[in-house]
């Protein structure tokens, strides 16, 4: 059996209203991808967008990155596994209580949706991490938060495909790798610090890539995905 997830791309809908991504999701169907629906989409159109996607056949990562205390935390996971999201997502740095109670209130709840806690954000560099004051690279950062995470019980972390290996090594091989930062050699880094490319984050053991601007800000989003998943055919044959 192959290693890898069947459809790994999770295109970020970072669109400003419902109607700009909903037209961009208008040219795609379900098997190519799954849609995250991250701060500003959410913000301006609520759960009405989870619901339209989900209606469109689309698995849903409601990417809200919950920090709060257990009780406010584990009541927003609820909320968010409720509006049909397939995977929701809490900060790891946390803690373990407030991880376990979101995953125990979800589950108590009956939802089988993925709980996934984010480690370093992709757009932070070791220094970025020293000035809020975390003295420890990103990569030993990554590896304290996942195991805690592993411990609390959650089905996997967000993390840089930079640190794919070495977690892949650590963990148990179901705790789910989901990578943003990933930029195929026509894309602008922007504010991404730890960058990998859609073919070498799946080599290293990435499970889902979330693309954003490399897609929807290309000049033509369509063949930008259709260069993603050529990329990705070639490392799979
Ligand atoms: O560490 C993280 C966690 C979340 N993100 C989100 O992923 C996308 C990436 O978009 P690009 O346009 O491909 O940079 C975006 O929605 C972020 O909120 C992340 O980048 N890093």
């Amino acid at each position: 059996m192959s290693l890898f997830t069947e459809n790994p791309i999770i295109v970020a809908l970072d669109y400003p209203n419902a109607e700009q991504a909903l037209a961009f999701v208008d040219q795609l169907e379900p098997g190519r991808c799954q849609l995250k629906v991250g701060k500003e989409l959410f913000t301006r159109s609520g759960p009405s967008i989870v619901a339209a996607l989900t209606k469109r056949g689309f698995k849903v990562f409601l990417d809200l990155k919950f920090h709060d205390i257990p009780n406010t935390t584990a009541q927003a996971v609820l909320a968010a596994a409720d509006s049909g999201a397939w995977m929701v997502n809490v900060h790891a740095c946390g803690g373990r209580p407030m991880m376990e109670e979101s995953l125990a209130r979800l589950r108590g709840a009956g939802h089988d949706t993925l709980l996934i806690a984010v480690t370093v954000l992709t757009s932070m560099n070791e220094q970025q991490l020293r000035e809020t004051g975390v003295h420890a690279t990103p990569a030993e950062q990554v590896m304290h938060l996942a195991a805690l995470t592993e411990q609390a019980g959650l089905d996997g972390v967000v993390c840089s495909a930079q640190e794919a290996i070495m977690l892949r090594e650590a963990l148990p091989r179901s705790f789910q790798l989901i990578t943003p930062g990933i930029r195929p050699s026509f894309a602008a880094k922007g504010d991404q610090q730890r960058v990998v490319t859609p073919g070498q984050a799946l080599i290293d053991g990435s499970d889902y890539l979330v693309i954003g601007r490399p897609i929807t800000q290309a000049e033509d989003p369509m063949q930008a995905l259709a260069l993603i998943e050529g990329e990705i055919a070639s490392v799979r044959s």
